[in-house]
């Protein structure tokens, strides 16, 4: 996967304008998730973990909001010989277009369906796995419930949704002792100041984070009863949810 080094916001913008997953963000953006998100990579190996001991075979496995594919190739690498189909969606066509490339650039003998598309407007059926890694913090507030309710029906019995976030706290205190530790994360890893704050203005009317118990409650509103975190480090969280 190409890994072209993060500096969009190295140097001072006068007005920061929000954040967008266009061709720039996409050239640099295995570079910039694993530096900025802490856990990312071991979450996508479980991931790979959770795919071969719960996809079933002849099922759909989605992958909503799959950026470069990582949780699609590494899904892809662990379910061979199940006649399983990976669907990955993403409106952003840079993300489809090297997606596509990281895709090609080894063989399975999974079909990988990459649609450039909104995952609102996806139909979700006959699937044993559906990933939303770090997804659903980007998608109006409002339609999140919705999403989450699509895809508990589009599930077979047993069936697992894993869906990794940044958190909100509702606790001032916890909040801000997280953040600070995101911060530090993102300095050791060689982001400046400049950069972090930049970032945080661009990302402030785009990306909404919920707090846990606002998970917590969505997925009970959709009908999971079976839910929990597996993964937290900070204010990041990967939880699995099986219907
Ligand atoms: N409504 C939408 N429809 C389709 N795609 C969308 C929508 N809204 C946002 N996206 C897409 O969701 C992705 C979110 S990044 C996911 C990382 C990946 N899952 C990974 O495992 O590396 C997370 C992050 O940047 O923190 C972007 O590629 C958007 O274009
Ligand atoms: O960079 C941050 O501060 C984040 O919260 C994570 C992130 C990672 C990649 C794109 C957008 C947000």
């Amino acid at each position: 996967m190409n890994s072209e080094l993060d500096n969009i916001y190295a140097t001072p913008s006068h007005q920061v304008s929000d954040f967008v997953f266009d061709q720039k963000v996409a050239g640099v953006f295995n570079d910039m998730i694993r530096r900025s998100v802490p856990g990312y990579a071991q979450i996508i190996n479980t991931i790979g973990d959770f795919a071969d001991s719960h996809v079933t075979p002849n099922t759909n496995v989605y992958d909503l909001g799959c950026s470069l594919g990582a949780a699609s190739l590494t899904i892809r690498r662990r379910i061979e010989q199940r006649n399983c189909n990976i669907i990955a969606v993403d409106n952003s066509e840079s993300m489809i277009q090297r997606c596509k490339e990281n895709l090609s650039a080894y063989v399975s003998d999974t079909n990988v369906e990459l649609i450039c598309g909104d995952i609102r407007n996806i139909e979700i059926s006959n699937t044993s796995m559906v990933i939303l890694n770090f997804t659903l913090q980007f998608l109006p507030v409002e339609d999140r419930d919705a999403l989450i309710g699509k895809i508990y029906r589009g599930l077979l019995p047993g069936g697992m949704l894993v869906i990794s976030e940044k958190l909100r706290f509702d606790d001032n205190k916890m909040q801000q002792l997280l953040d600070k530790h995101h911060l530090d994360f993102k300095r050791a890893n060689g982001y400046s100041e400049l950069e972090i704050s930049q970032k945080r203005s661009a990302l402030e009317n785009v990306m909404k984070p919920d707090t846990l118990t606002h998970h917590h409650s969505r997925f009970d509103n959709c009908g999971f009863s079976h839910y929990s975190t597996w993964f937290q480090c900070f204010n990041f969280v990967s939880m699995v949810a099986i219907k």
